[in-house]
Order: C-alpha cells, then sequence, then structure tokens
C-alpha cells in the first residue's frame, strides 16, 4: 500500500493568472486547433481539429445529427458502441455520406402522400425540408421538396396530398454537380431559396445546399473534414467484440476509434491497440484510456496509442467513485500525465495527445484544462443540452425545458453484459436532466469567445503557447464565495 502524499484536485479549484498581452494577441489571431492522434515531434498530426472539443461515447450525447453539428464547428463526434455493431457502423455511415455544406438526402416521400405523412417525417427525423421521389426512396426520380413552410393545418387538410403543396422541380432553381459551395450560396441568395437541390446530368439529385450549413460555413469555415470534404466521425469501441467491430466501422468510414471504458490500464487495452497496429498499421486511429497517472498514459503510449484519454470518476453523471471508491481528481490527473506525455514525446521523440475526459462544468474549466495541458476536450453533458443531440426534450416541474442525459453506467444504458454483472448489479451513472440550450454552434460560438478572451489575457495565440506559458494557482472555496456573497442575484425579475 502506497499513499500518496498530496490531495487531488478538480478544475474549479483553480484559476489563471494573466501573462503580458501584446498587440499581436487579439482574438481573431488565437488559433484553438489541436492534434488529434500521435504523430513524430514537429510534424504535423494527420488528424487535427480546429476546435479542441469532442463528444462523449455516450448514447444519450453521440449520433449523427449531433455529430455533423459538431463537425460543422471544427469538432468531432465519437459514435457509442453500446449498441450492435451494424446499428453503429450504418451511424457511421450515414455521417460519412454528407459533405460540408452539402447534405446527402435521406429523408424521402412519395408525391402521393399526404401531409399528415410529410409533418410526421419531418418530425421524426428532425428535417428541415424532406425530398419527394416517384417512389419515395433515395433513388427515385427527384420531383421537388417539401418543408414545414408548406402546409399549415389551418389551412390544409391533413389528407391533402404532399403533391398539392410541394416546391415542384419546375419551379425550383437547382445546380448541377460540381458546383462550389461559394457558387452555392450565390444561387441561394438570387433564386431567394432556402435549400439548394444540386443535380447530375440525368437529373438525379446528388446533394441539398442549405442556407444555414452554409452561414454556418462562414462562422467557422473550419469544418473537420476528410480529403473527400467528408465529415469526420469517430466511434467508440470495446475490448471485447473489437476484432468484429473494428473492421466494420472502419468499413463505414470512421476517421478515428476510442477505447471506451473507466479503467483502461488493463491489458485488454493492449490488445485491442495491438489488433488495430498489427492489422492496419497506421492507416486505422486509435485512442485509449482512461487513466488518472503517468503509469497509465505510458502503458498506453507504449503500446500503440493514437491518443491518451484522461479521466475517472468526474464526469457530470459519474458515481465510479462512490461505487466502487476509484478515481482521481481531474487536474491533478492532467498535472500528472501531461508531463509524462511530454517526457514521452522528448524520449520517443512521438507525440500523443492527451484527451481530458469528463468534469467540465462551466465552459471556464475548459480553459483551465488546456492551461493544465490537455490537447483536448471531451464532454458529454455539455453538448447533451443542445437540440441536436439524441436524448428527448422534456418539460420540468417548473415549466423549464430539459433534455434527458444518462451515464453509460446507468441501468438505463442497459450495459450490463459489459460488466460482466449479467443482470446488473450496481449502477455506475446517473439517469438525469440537464437543462435544454438550443443548437449547438450557438453555444459552441460562445464558449470558443470565451476560451479566446482567456488566452488573450494569458498572452497565447496557440494552444501550445497556452500550454507552455499558463500560470495557474489553486485557489480557497472562500475566493469562489466572495464573488456572490453580498449581492442578491437578479436572475428571475419579478414585475411588482
Ligand atoms: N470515465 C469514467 O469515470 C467512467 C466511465 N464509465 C463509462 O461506462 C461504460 C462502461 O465502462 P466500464 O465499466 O469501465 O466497462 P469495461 O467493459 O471497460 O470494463 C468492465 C469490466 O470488464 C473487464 N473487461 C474488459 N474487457 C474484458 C475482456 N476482454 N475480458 C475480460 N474482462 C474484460 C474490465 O477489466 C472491467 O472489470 C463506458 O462507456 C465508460 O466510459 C463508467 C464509469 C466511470
Ligand atoms: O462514472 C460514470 N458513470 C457513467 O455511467 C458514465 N457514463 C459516462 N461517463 C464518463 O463521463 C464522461 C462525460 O462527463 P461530463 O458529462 O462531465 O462531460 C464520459 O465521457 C465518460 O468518460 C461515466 N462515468
Ligand atoms: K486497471
Amino acid at each position: 500500500m502506497r499513499i500518496l502524499p498530496e490531495t487531488s484536485r478538480t478544475f474549479g479549484e483553480y484559476l489563471l493568472l494573466p501573462n503580458l498581452t501584446d498587440e499581436t494577441c487579439t482574438p481573431d489571431q488565437v488559433d484553438l486547433s489541436a492534434p488529434l492522434v500521435r504523430h513524430p515531434v514537429g510534424q504535423q498530426s494527420p488528424i487535427r481539429i480546429a476546435t479542441p472539443m469532442v463528444s462523449a461515447i455516450m448514447g444519450a450525447v453521440s449520433s449523427p445529427r449531433l455529430a455533423i453539428a459538431l463537425a460543422q464547428v471544427g469538432g468531432l463526434s465519437f459514435l457509442h458502441q453500446n449498441q450492435p455493431i451494424d446499428e453503429q457502423a450504418a451511424m457511421v455511415a450515414t455521417v460519412k455520406r454528407h459533405k460540408a455544406g452539402f447534405r446527402h438526402n435521406d429523408v424521402n416521400i412519395k408525391p402521393s402522400a399526404t401531409l399528415h405523412e410529410a409533418d410526421l417525417l419531418i418530425n421524426e427525423s428532425r428535417q428541415d425540408v424532406i425530398v419527394v421521389t416517384d417512389d419515395g426512396t433515395p433513388s427515385g426520380r427527384f420531383l421537388g421538396l417539401i418543408t414545414s413552410r408548406d402546409y399549415n393545418f389551418h389551412r390544409h387538410q391533413p389528407n391533402d396530398s404532399v403533391q398539392s403543396r410541394m416546391l415542384p422541380l419546375a419551379d425550383l432553381v437547382t445546380a448541377p454537380r460540381g458546383t462550389s459551395l461559394e457558387q452555392a450560396n450565390s444561387l441561394l441568395w438570387d433564386s431567394r431559396q432556402d435549400v439548394l437541390p444540386v443535380l447530375d446530368t440525368t437529373g438525379q439529385l446528388t446533394a441539398l445546399v442549405q442556407r444555414r450549413d452554409y452561414e454556418l460555413h462562414e462562422q467557422f469555415r473550419t469544418e473537420s473534414v476528410d480529403d473527400d470534404k467528408r465529415f469526420r466521425v469517430g466511434a467508440g469501441i470495446n475490448t471485447r467484440d473489437y476484432q468484429d467491430r473494428i473492421p466494420a466501422l472502419v468499413e463505414a468510414g470512421a476517421d478515428v476509434l476510442c477505447l471506451d471504458s473507466s479503467d483502461g490500464f488493463s491489458v485488454w487495452q493492449q490488445r485491442a491497440v495491438t489488433f488495430v497496429r498489427e492489422r492496419y498499421g497506421d492507416t486505422v486511429r486509435i485512442g485509449a484510456g482512461n487513466v488518472v497517472d503517468a503509469r497509465g498514459f505510458r502503458y498506453l503510449a507504449d503500446a500503440g496509442a493514437d491518443f491518451v484519454k484522461v479521466g475517472i470518476g468526474g464526469g457530470s453523471i459519474c458515481i465510479t467513485r462512490d461505487q466502487k471508491g476509484i478515481g482521481r481528481g481531474q487536474a491533478t490527473a492532467l498535472a500528472e500525465i501531461v508531463p509524462a506525455r511530454d517526457a514521452y514525446a522528448e524520449k520517443t521523440d512521438m507525440y500523443v495527445p492527451v484527451c481530458s475526459d469528463g468534469g467540465i462544468i462551466h465552459d471556464s474549466h475548459m480553459a483551465v484544462a488546456l492551461a493544465f495541458g490537455a490537447d483536448f476536450l471531451m464532454l458529454g453533458r455539455y453538448f447533451a443540452r443542445f437540440d441536436e443531440s439524441p436524448s428527448p426534450k422534456v418539460r420540468g416541474a417548473g415549466g423549464q425545458i430539459l433534455k434527458e442525459y444518462w451515464g453509460e453506467g446507468s441501468a438505463r444504458a442497459r450495459n450490463a453484459a459489459r460488466y460482466g454483472q449479467g443482470d446488473m448489479v450496481f449502477e455506475e451513472g446517473v439517469d438525469g436532466y440537464v437543462n435544454y440550450s438550443g443548437a449547438l454552434a450557438d453555444s459552441v460560438k460562445v464558449t470558443l469567445t470565451k476560451l479566446r478572451s482567456t488566452m488573450i489575457s494569458c498572452g497565447s495565440t496557440s494552444l501550445r503557447q497556452f500550454h507552455e506559458t499558463a500560470v495557474l494557482e489553486a485557489v480557497s472555496q472562500q475566493t469562489f464565495v466572495q464573488n456572490s456573497e453580498e449581492v442578491d442575484r437578479n436572475d428571475r425579475p419579478t414585475v411588482v
């Protein structure tokens, strides 16, 4: 037995001190891009992300819809692996069908269908627009578009046909295949359409360009895309069925894999990484984890992991610390692992990025985690709150809108087999709610603006510089109490 001398600490116990801000240090100069996978020191990582945020490998968080929304703003999703292999592979394939700015058409209806059926389909698929084809399949002849703005059940009968309200092809401005995103945007403005169909020479629909997608492209200009401009997407795997799951995910086009476990310091993970290296060399990328100390980091880096994920028990839905007595304050875990990463790079000439997973409660904690040296962050609660996450939106007792959010170790996730428990004997996660927060892109924009402001105060225009120069200090609990002690918050004013 060994007792470590220090108390482990979490993000909320630290604040940053400013460094000198000079005239070159302005928000437009801040580069938040991060390496996703291992690379020789001094070279670029073969996969970089412009926004150092990835979504958690969780059923309540990562879906194709969220993956596209997150890739659009420069991050990356990891689709969850607590589902049959073919279903997860189909999710990966769904994301890979979409090119940045050019949506693949995957929701179709026949012209003879009713408006009621169209309405159900629009709500169910959560799409703004659905495509009318002669036989109602994606390969059918393209006839027109229908959106929720084309009908209103006060004016139109639910039994009226789609044909009676659709925008027919003859009235639509279309673009030929090969049209650039800039050209497509001009056509959208000239035609005053919200959606531009892109057709091949035979009149077959190949893609849709939506006004909102172009606006996001203009705002962020940093989509996570592969060489074919398809959105990048990651996929979780486990240490049991990886020999079957990995080939299916690779075949479906996954850009990067990640072992999903509360405890990565195991021979099971070493074997899974070795399987990838032996079968695919460096053409398939795989992260491993989670670990909380330098021993765990080195073990996985030596095994060949492409990045190492850090964090046990710090997640918002985590009860692993209560249930198993295992975990570590996330700040302390990073404070030990980041120097181990840098020493590993020095010794082996190979930089293995570190992902900080879980425990981000406020946006300021992202700045603290990155200041501690994390290359990028994995977030569950943060993304679960958005429109694009797969979980249901519900109304709370006080009337507020909530989204359901549950841990992968909760009974709801039905992960029992992986615990070797047969019927689940104990739970390791919470099944709860988070506040609904609208569209992902809107919140990410605010978060990134805050992050840039922090970095400017700390005199940094890149994450690498931030890692090297940030000055952190542990603060007393009183420091945070001080801010709120004497003034009553005016959060919910009541008119009297
Ligand atoms: N980051 C965190 O603090 C936590 C995360 N979670 C999440 O819950 C889910 C379940 O995580 P875990 O319980 O760690 O699942 P896991 O499947 O990685 O591990 C469960 C148990 O199975 C054993 N095991 C794994 N592969 C094996 C193999 N091939 N043969 C024999 N035994 C094997 C492990 O040693 C462990 O005892 C994951 O999604 C994880 O991310 C759960 C708790 C805490
Ligand atoms: O103790 C746990 N029980 C669970 O059921 C569970 N599910 C997920 N996770 C981990 O929490 C991370 C997300 O954390 P946040 O919501 O704080 O971003 C995730 O990325 C995981 O590392 C769990 N931890
Ligand atoms: K272990």
